[in-house]
């Protein structure tokens, strides 16, 4: 089993039901040991589109990290994800965080995802459900204090 982290986002249409059916359809390959709860977050990027909702889960696997990213873009095609512009709106995007304690650098998958540090809406929920975890060598709590000013609200 490999432990790993995912982030979750959506900005179209009912965004916490698109939340949770994409836990539902990762469940079947992925036990979740963690959820942080949902934030809404302002588009970084394009921002020009709704608001997203974000999440970060833990879970543990028996995937391959190349047949993870497949599970997971399997699962954005199920739930309808249309391709429009770079950033722009989506009904969900799954993106691997961390796999084990791996580096992995391929044409299709890079881990740690190489812009996670520079995203509030994914350290914040990730602080939440793993605040002692240590990405590229630095603390969450030392990468979150180059943030700036990103608008992101935990719901209650
Ligand atoms: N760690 C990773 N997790 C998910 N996809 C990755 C990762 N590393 C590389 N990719 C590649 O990135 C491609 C584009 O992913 P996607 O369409 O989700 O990008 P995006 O959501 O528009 O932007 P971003 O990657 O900045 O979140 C995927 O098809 C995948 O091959
Ligand atoms: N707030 C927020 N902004 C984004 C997001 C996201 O999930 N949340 N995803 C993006 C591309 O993956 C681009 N911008």
């Amino acid at each position: 089993m490999s432990k790993i982290y995912l982030s979750l986002g959506t900005n179209l249409g009912d965004k916490k039901s698109n939340l949770e059916y994409a836990l539902h359809l990762l469940s079947e390959k992925v036990i979740i040991l963690k959820k942080s709860s949902f934030y809404e977050t302002e588009p970084v990027g394009f921002k020009d589109q709704p608001w997203f909702l974000n999440m970060v889960i833990e879970g543990e696997t028996d995937l391959s990290s190349g047949d993870l990213l497949y599970f997971a873009k399997n699962i954005e095609s199920k739930m309808k994800r249309v391709k429009t512009i770079v950033n722009g709106p989506r009904i969900i995007d799954i993106d691997i965080l961390l796999y084990d304690d791996q580096e992995i650098e391929t044409e299709n998958l890079i881990i740690p995802h190489p812009r996670m540090q520079q995203r509030a809406f994914v350290m914040v929920p990730l602080y939440e459900i793993a605040s002692d975890l240590i990405v590229s060598g630095k603390s969450i709590k030392e990468i979150m204090e180059s943030f700036k000013g990103e608008k992101i609200t935990r719901q209650s």
